[in-house]
């Protein structure tokens, strides 16, 4: 059993007016983070507007996070929540994207912070903080602007409250000519035994086995993590009907997603996890499972001046 942190409740009063919610909150050139008065916080990168941390209450990680990951926009984060964003993986096929890097160019820029709220509606036990991040044709590098000539602007919100965490993306073309992308929140959960974990709520969904030839399979039963696992699961329940991760038989993680209609199940296992120079410690696999929504299959045709939306709620 772990402690709650023994950190006063304090609001901040100003006579005459009712008392703020109290988030700490920093800002500064490369990370934003923000922690709310029960305890729970957040800590997210520019580069990428990776979000690189989400702690409970009891400051006990919640993401996946390698040892090795660079964090100084070298290159994308190896842990967390990059954002994959207009490709998944590669697509040399597709005209639009086949020229850009491995799951597009989100992950890989620096996104503008656009500012942070915070709510409350009972009290501190409540609150909640939302941070705001923006990405647009205008403040992309030239180098990925050469490879996607686009006119798009991007706002990511990352929502932290007692209860979960949520990621949401809005997608505006404020071009002349149709978007096709992709999007994926490829969310690192962090675990303690991968041998202990099941998957359920993809039960009798078809997928893409990434590992056996990209053959269409049809999951039977909950999933279970043993050896390396790279699935594109189009769920058969709606996006509201939660991917839940049990570890021991127990839930950990229930994950509800709002407008994304697929979820990759990846783990690299050991051999995977040994070929990348960035995945420390190379035992980590056991304790990490990514668990992605997004929409992959196929392309999402964005016309001009329209917006697409999608969303995941993480609760632990
Ligand atoms: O090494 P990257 O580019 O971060 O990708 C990690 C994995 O991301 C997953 O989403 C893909 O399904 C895998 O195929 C891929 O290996």
């Amino acid at each position: 059993m772990v402690d709650r942190p023994k950190k006063p409740l304090a609001l901040a009063t100003t006579p005459g007016l009712p008392p703020q919610p109290q988030v700490n909150f920093t800002h500064d050139n490369s990370r934003v983070t923000a922690s709310l008065p029960t305890g729970e916080s957040i800590e997210v990168l520019l580069y990428g507007a990776t979000v690189i941390s989400w702690k409970n209450r009891f400051g006990i990680e919640r993401l996946w996070l390698s040892d090795a990951a660079k964090l100084d926009g070298s290159k994308a984060v190896r842990g967390g929540i990059p954002l994959v964003f207009p490709v998944f993986g590669t697509a040399p096929d597709h005209a639009a994207t086949s020229k850009l890097p491995q799951h597009g160019f989100a992950r890989n820029s620096r996104w503008e912070f656009l500012g942070k709220s915070s709510s409350e509606s009972t009290g501190p036990s409540d609150t909640s903080v939302k941070l705001d991040f923006g990405l647009s044709s205008a403040t992309l590098d030239e180098q990925a602007k050469s490879l996607w000539p686009y006119t798009f602007s991007i706002i990511y919100s990352v929502t932290l409250t007692p209860e979960n965490l949520s990621t949401s993306i809005v997608v505006t073309n404020d071009g002349e000519q149709p978007i096709e992308f992709q999007v994926l929140l490829h969310t690192y959960l962090r675990i303690d035994d991968i041998s202990k974990i099941q998957v359920t709520g993809l039960e009798e969904s078809e997928y893409i086995d990434k590992v056996d030839a990209a053959s269409t399979k049809t999951q039977s039963g909950a999933i279970t993590i043993t050896g390396e696992t790279d699935r594109v699961y189009t769920p058969a329940k709606g996006p509201s009907h939660p991917v839940v991760v049990s570890e021991d038989g127990e839930a950990v993680y229930s994950v509800v997603r709002d407008n994304l209609k697929d979820v990759v199940v990846w783990n690299p296992w050991q051999q995977k996890a040994e070929s990348m120079g960035d995945f420390e410690p190379k035992d980590g696999y056991k304790k990490m499972i990514c668990i992605e929504a997004g929409s992959v299959r196929g392309w999402t045709t964005l016309d001009p001046s329209d917006a697409f939306e999608g969303a995941q709620t993480i609760s632990d």
